[in-house]
């Protein structure tokens, strides 16, 4: 009878993955694997899917794979929730040149956990630089003009997160930060916990994803670029990755000269941001406007722009030196103001409900269409 035959079966295989598990000499990957099988459910306690956030990263981050790769493996990770309970739940630290996207990829990261873009707690290393600042984070004495700081600087909320999703925290320009603090964000890597305005409040980051950003080496990376740029072939897309491999070997070069081996070593993933190259530029402002668009709801608006304006935009607003920054500003000039000048001489708040007449400009001999929703 198949019934039977199954039950026994699956006596067997459970005495087999035993007599493994407490075998003296079984080698490692056979207890491993016994183990694994005796698990039926994945006993985690978050509550998102790692895919549906990575589809919203990978179409919101562009041209930055491997650290989008790298989120990737910190979402698993901490889904599967096997991350050590002392400690924060990831470390990270991006590196690169300006503008091109270390922080875009934490807002986005944030607007897919927590629907909410603004949904982490960015602590500005450039602010705490100023002495009393400084204090905040790291425990001033009572009395201390720093002293009452803790509360304003970090966002308990944002950063512990909730039983089902990990709190975000980005501490921005890391290179500007103080020894002092530095030391502190030693001892969050080290127990996750952090005690500020002597001992009145505590923090807790092991529910917490941190992230880091530095433009340390950006200037290096800027360089050796201007140098390769002489060699036009050295730019093909087919040497990206020894340039790549060759920059990531000098901004950590330039890391372990800022920072003591120590806190570098407890950083779990630091990575090296790629320039915005010009092959994705077009989709870049493609993405720009698919943003404006969306800030448009709102007015029940909503911007049709012709392809050749996309390529217009991307020519003349690309500096490679500035990132997606310069472009951002050429969709500001050319598409934001006429727009905004538009609704504020067609779209009246009281226009309960009246959408406005479609408008259309020329750009470039080409059409920008202004449509109602
Ligand atoms: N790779 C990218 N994909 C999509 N958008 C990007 C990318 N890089 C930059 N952007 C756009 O440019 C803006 C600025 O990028 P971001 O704030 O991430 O810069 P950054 O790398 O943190 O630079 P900085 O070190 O100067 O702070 C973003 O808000 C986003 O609109």
């Amino acid at each position: 009878m198949p019934f039977l035959n199954d039950m026994i079966e699956q006596n067997q295989r459970q005495r087999d993955q035993h007599r493994a598990l407490n075998h003296e000499n079984a080698a490692p990957h056979n207890v491993v694997q016994a183990h694994l099988r005796h698990q039926s459910a994945l006993q985690s306690r978050y509550r998102f899917d790692v895919s549906t956030i990575m589809a919203t990263l990978r179409g919101e981050i562009l041209g930055q794979d491997p650290a989008l790769q790298a989120v990737e493996d910190i979402l698993k990770v901490v889904r599967a929730d096997i991350t050590d309970p002392r400690r924060p739940l990831f470390t990270a630290l991006f590196l690169g040149p300006t503008g091109v996207g270390k922080t875009e990829i934490v807002r986005a990261l944030a607007r897919a956990l927590h629907g909410d873009a603004d949904a982490f707690c960015r602590v500005d290393m450039n602010t705490l630089s100023q002495e009393h600042y400084a204090a905040a984070l790291t425990g001033a004495p009572p009395g201390y003009v720093g002293a009452k700081e803790g509360t304003t600087l970090l966002d308990q909320d944002k950063l512990e997160g909730t039983q089902g999703r990990p709190g975000i925290v980005l501490f921005d320009e890391l290179e500007k930060a103080s020894d002092e603090v530095i030391q502190a964000l030693l001892n969050v890597f080290d127990n996750g916990m952090l005690t500020v305005a002597s001992g009145e409040r505590t923090y807790s980051f092991r529910n917490t994803l941190i992230f880091m950003t530095s433009n340390l080496g950006a200037r290096d990376i800027q360089h050796y670029d201007e140098r390769r740029a002489r060699f036009p072939r050295s730019l093909l897309p087919g040497r990206r990755d020894r340039r790549h491999h060759h920059i990531d070997k000098l901004v950590r070069g330039k890391l372990l000269k800022a920072f003591s081996p120590e806190f570098v070593n407890r950083i779990d993933t630091t990575i090296t941001f790629n320039w915005i190259e010009a092959d994705i530029v077009e989709q870049l402002v493609a993405l720009e406007i698919q943003r404006l668009n969306q800030r448009l709801i709102k007015h029940h608006c909503h911007l049709d722009v012709d392809p050749k304006v996309v390529s217009f935009l991307a020519r003349q607003g690309f500096d490679r030196q500035f990132g997606a920054r310069s472009l951002r500003r050429g969709v500001r000039r050319h598409l934001e103001v006429p727009l905004a000048e538009y609704l504020l001489r067609h779209h009246h708040p009281c226009d309960n409900g009246d959408t406005p007449t479609a408008y259309w400009a020329r750009l470039e001999n080409q059409r920008v269409v202004f449509l109602p929703l």
